[in-house]
């Protein structure tokens, strides 16, 4: 089980130390939330915040796209450092185009749906992606509450993936904590994202620590 602590709910005047803090504390993943304003009602950072976390920090940079037209900005996030691109099924008509174009910048590429989008969507492109993401809040904001709901849609996913025979990081990003992380990772999700729950919490490597105690074996 990887977790993925997203910076969204860190200090932003502090978000240097705050990231490193992170992966300190044994983070395998750092959580990038970039948000436009358009595709969500809110406005996070851009490349250039990326570009400045990047100096001196060796943690794999998971950069979640909620922007509008993935395709023109991907090349931006590519070269300030990210890792993997995660961009959603519904912010581009020709997913097909956005994954070619990450993958010819050199980076992992994700796929994430929202929570109204049928996880079917993603079936056609599990042989050329790197990670599924099923979204379990509305995107746009941290510290919402976990829509069991999709767990469905992770299983479906998680049998897809199993059975395709490929790599494919199977991402839940929404609402994680200590209960829902078990959830989740009983669904067959293996990528955690957790704002609040480790960012909130005054000792992040404890944060962290239950977080992956309260996954079954399986994950
Ligand atoms: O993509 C996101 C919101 O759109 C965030 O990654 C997510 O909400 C994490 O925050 P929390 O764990 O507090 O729910
Ligand atoms: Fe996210």
């Amino acid at each position: 089980m990887k977790i993925a602590p997203s910076i969204l709910a860190a200090d932003f005047g502090n978000l240097r130390a705050e990231a490193r803090a992170a992966a300190e504390a044994g983070a395998d993943w750092l959580h990038i939330d970039v948000m436009d304003g358009c595709f969500v009602p809110n406005i996070s950072i851009g490349p250039c915040v990326v570009q400045a976390l990047r100096p001196g920090l060796g943690i794999f940079f998971d950069v979640h796209l909620m922007i509008r037209d993935p395709f023109s900005y991907a090349e931006a996030f590519a070269k300030a450092g990210a890792d993997s691109i995660c961009f959603h099924y519904e912010a581009d008509p020709d997913p097909g185009r956005v994954i070619e174009r990450i993958r010819s910048l050199g980076k992992r590429v994700g796929v994430a749906i929202k929570p109204a989008t049928p996880a079917e969507v993603l079936l056609p492109y599990l042989d050329r992606i790197d990670m599924a993401l099923v979204m379990t809040v509305e995107p746009g904001f941290g510290g919402q509450r976990f829509m069991a709901g999709m767990m469905p849609k992770v299983q479906m996913l998680r049998r897809a993936i199993d059975a395709s025979g490929r790599p494919v990081d199977l991402q839940v990003d929404g609402g994680i904590d200590s209960e829902t992380a078990a959830v989740a990772a009983q669904s067959g999700a293996d990528v955690l994202v957790a704002g609040s729950a480790v960012y909130g919490k005054p000792d992040y490597g404890a944060a962290i620590a239950a977080l992956r105690r309260a996954c079954p074996d399986r994950a």
